[in-house]
C-alpha cells in the first residue's frame, strides 16, 4: 500500500512539474524585449543625444514612455533603462546574471593605468566561474567594515572634522573676504579627507600631488575612451603617473600603517592578490576619485541652497543653536562647542536638506551588464546589453515625488504624522543593493559638518547671483553634478560675533547614529 501510495505521490508530483514547465515555459515565451524609444535621426541619433545631454538624455526618453523598463539601441546594441524603483530592487538581487564586476573590471583598467601583470589579477574570475575569489569581487567588501559607524569610521571623522575645524578658524582670521567657493571647498575637503584616509604622512598634502589628482580627475573622460590615451589624454595620464608614484613611496615607507583601517584594508587586499607596488600606487590614485569626487559638489549644492534661501538659513541657523553648548572661554570670550554626532540626530531640517539637494543634484548610474538571456520580470534582457539606473530618472519622476518634483523643497524629507513619504528605493544618491556606497556615513558627516560650520561662523553673499545648475557640469562618473568653479563668494563671520573672542569646537561623540540615506540604512536606525 505504502509503495502504491508513493507512486501515486510520485506520478502527481511529475504530472505536477510537466505543468509547471509548460507555464514557466509559456509565461518564458511571452517576455518581451523592454519597448524600444528610437530617435528622430538614425543609427547615431542616440549618440548623439547622449554627447549632447549627458545623463539627462535618459530623462527625456523616459518622458517618451510609461514603461517600467526602456531599450535604446546604439549600433547592433541595446541600453535597458529602468525608471521604476520595483525593478531595481529586483535587479538588485539579480548579481549574478546583472553583473557589476565585468564593468569595474574594465574601468579599473582604464582609469589606473595599471600594468599588464596588474590587468590580469583584476580579470581574473570576473564573472565568479572559479569561485567566489577574484580581485574585483572581493575589494569592495573588504572596505566595508572600516568605513561602517564604528570605531575606525569615528577615528576618520574625528580627524576630519578637526581639519575642517582648522579651515575654519583661517577663514574667520584671513584678510580675505571674497574667494572662489568651489576651489576652497575643492582644496579644504580634500584635505580633510585624505589626511582622515591616510594619516599623518597623506601624501595629497603636497600641493604638487594634490594639484595632480585633480588634473587626473579632469582627463578622467578621454582615459576611460582609451583611444590612444597617452596623446588624447596625455596631461591626464602624466598625472596620474605622478599621484601613482606619490602613494607608492607612501607605501613602500609603510606610512599606511599610521593611516586609517580603511587604507590598510585596501592595501593588504592588493597585497594578498600579488598586486606590485607600482601598481597599488596607480590604484590609489583611482580610489581617491570614489572619496574626493563626490563630496565637495555635494558640499558646494548645500551651501548654494542653503545660502540663496535666506528663509532655510534662518531655519538651520535656529536647529544648529539648539545643539551648541557654549561656556565661558580665554581672554573674556565664550567657547561655543558642537558636537557633529548631534546634528544627524537632532537637526532634521538640516538633514532633510541634504537629502533634497542629493535629490536634486544626482547624476550617476548603476550600471550592470547582461552577461546571459535574463528574465526581468516580463521583460527579457539579451546577452551583451548594458543595464543602466540613472538616480536623475528617478528622482525626477512625478509619479514618485508629486506635482512639484521639480521644485526644491527643503522639508520634502522632514517626516510628520500623517504624511507620505516618499519610496526609498526611489532615492538613489547612493545607489543600493550590493554596490551601495560604503562612504556615504562619512561623506554625509563631512557635508554636514562643513555646512554646519558655515551656517554658525559666517555670512556669505555671491559675487553677482548664485549661478543656476549647469546640466553641461554632468560627468559619467560622477554621482553629483559638478559646479561653477569660477564662481566667487564675499564671506565674512556673523555680525553678531565680529570683534568678539569667541572660539568654536566641533567634536565628534561617536558615529552610532545611523542617518538613513539609502534603502538599506532604514533598518539600522534607532538599533542602538
Ligand atoms: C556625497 C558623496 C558621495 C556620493 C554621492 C557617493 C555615491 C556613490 C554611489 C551612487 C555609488 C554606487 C555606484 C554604483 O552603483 O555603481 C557609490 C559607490 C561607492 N562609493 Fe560612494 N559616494 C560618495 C562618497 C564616497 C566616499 C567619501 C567614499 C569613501 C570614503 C565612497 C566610496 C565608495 C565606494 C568604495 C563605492 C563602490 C561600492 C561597491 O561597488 O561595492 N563614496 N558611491
Amino acid at each position: 500500500m505504502v509503495q502504491y501510495g508513493l507512486l501515486g505521490t510520485i506520478g502527481a508530483v511529475a504530472l505536477l512539474l510537466v505543468a509547471l514547465r509548460k507555464f514557466l515555459k509559456q509565461s518564458n515565451d511571452e517576455c518581451k524585449e523592454p519597448p524600444i524609444v528610437r530617435s528622430t535621426i538614425p543609427l547615431i541619433g542616440h549618440i548623439l543625444g547622449m554627447i549632447r545631454y549627458k545623463v539627462f538624455y535618459y530623462q527625456m526618453l523616459r518622458d517618451q514612455t510609461s514603461a517600467p523598463i526602456f531599450s535604446v539601441p546604439v549600433i547592433g546594441k541595446s541600453i535597458y533603462v529602468i525608471t521604476s524603483p520595483q525593478l531595481v530592487s529586483t535587479v538588485q538581487r539579480m548579481t549574478k546574471t546583472l553583473a557589476f564586476e565585468p564593468i569595474v573590471a574594465m574601468a579599473t583598467q582604464r582609469v589606473s593605468g595599471c600594468s599588464p601583470q596588474g590587468n590580469s589579477i583584476i580579470q581574473y574570475n570576473i564573472d565568479g566561474s572559479q569561485g567566489d575569489r577574484g580581485y574585483v569581487i572581493t575589494f569592495f567588501k573588504t572596505m566595508h567594515p572600516a568605513l561602517a559607524p564604528g570605531p575606525s569610521l569615528d577615528a576618520m571623522n574625528r580627524i576630519m572634522i578637526q581639519n575642517i575645524a582648522k579651515s575654519a578658524d583661517a577663514l574667520a582670521t584671513s584678510p580675505v573676504n571674497r574667494l572662489n567657493l568651489c576651489k576652497w571647498l575643492r582644496h579644504e575637503l580634500t584635505i580633510a579627507t585624505t589626511y582622515s584616509v591616510y594619516g599623518p604622512a597623506n601624501p595629497m598634502a603636497d600641493a604638487k600631488v594634490e594639484d595632480a589628482f585633480w588634473e587626473f580627475e579632469g582627463g578622467l573622460m578621454m582615459l576611460l575612451v582609451n583611444v590612444l590615451p597617452s596623446i588624447t589624454a596625455r596631461r591626464a595620464s602624466e598625472a596620474r603617473i605622478a599621484v601613482g608614484k606619490a602613494f607608492q613611496r607612501y607605501f613602500e615607507k609603510g606610512e599606511h600603517l599610521n593611516g586609517s583601517a580603511l587604507v590598510q584594508a585596501r592595501y593588504n587586499h592588493s597585497r594578498e592578490y600579488g598586486l606590485s607596488m607600482e601598481d597599488i600606487g596607480t590604484f590609489e590614485a583611482g580610489g581617491c576619485l570614489a572619496t574626493l569626487a563626490n563630496t565637495f559638489p555635494t558640499a558646494y549644492w548645500m551651501l548654494a541652497y542653503i545660502y540663496s534661501h535666506p528663509d532655510v538659513l534662518q531655519e538651520c541657523r535656529n536647529e544648529v543653536a539648539t545643539i551648541t553648548t557654549t561656556k565661558p572661554g580665554e581672554d573674556g570670550g565664550r567657547l561655543h562647542v558642537i558636537d557633529m554626532t548631534t546634528i544627524k540626530a537632532s537637526c532634521p531640517v538640516i538633514t532633510a536638506t541634504l537629502q533634497e539637494v542629493l535629490r536634486h543634484t544626482s547624476v550617476g548610474s548603476t550600471v550592470r551588464e547582461v552577461v546571459e538571456d535574463t528574465t526581468l520580470d516580463v521583460y527579457a534582457l539579451k546577452k551583451g546589453n548594458t543595464l543602466l539606473t540613472p538616480a536623475n530618472v528617478l528622482h525626477t519622476d512625478s509619479s514618485l515625488w508629486g506635482a512639484n518634483t521639480d521644485t526644491f523643497d527643503h522639508r520634502r524629507f522632514l517626516r510628520a504624522p500623517g504624511k507620505k513619504m516618499p519610496s526609498p528605493t526611489a532615492f538613489r544618491a547612493f545607489g543600493g543593493g550590493s554596490t551601495l556606497c560604503p562612504g556615504r556615513h562619512f561623506a554625509t558627516t563631512e557635508v554636514l559638518a562643513i555646512a554646519t560650520v558655515f551656517i554658525a561662523r559666517f555670512d556669505m553673499l555671491p559675487v553677482g547671483s548664485w549661478p543656476p545648475p549647469d546640466r553641461g557640469n554632468a560627468q559619467f562618473w560622477t554621482q553629483i553634478l559638478g559646479p561653477n568653479l569660477d564662481f566667487e563668494v564675499e564671506i565674512h563671520e556673523r555680525k553678531e560675533l565680529k570683534g568678539v573672542k569667541d572660539k568654536w569646537a566641533f567634536q565628534l561623540s561617536e558615529s552610532k547614529v545611523v542617518f538613513a540615506m539609502a534603502a538599506e540604512d532604514l533598518n539600522e536606525v534607532g538599533k542602538e
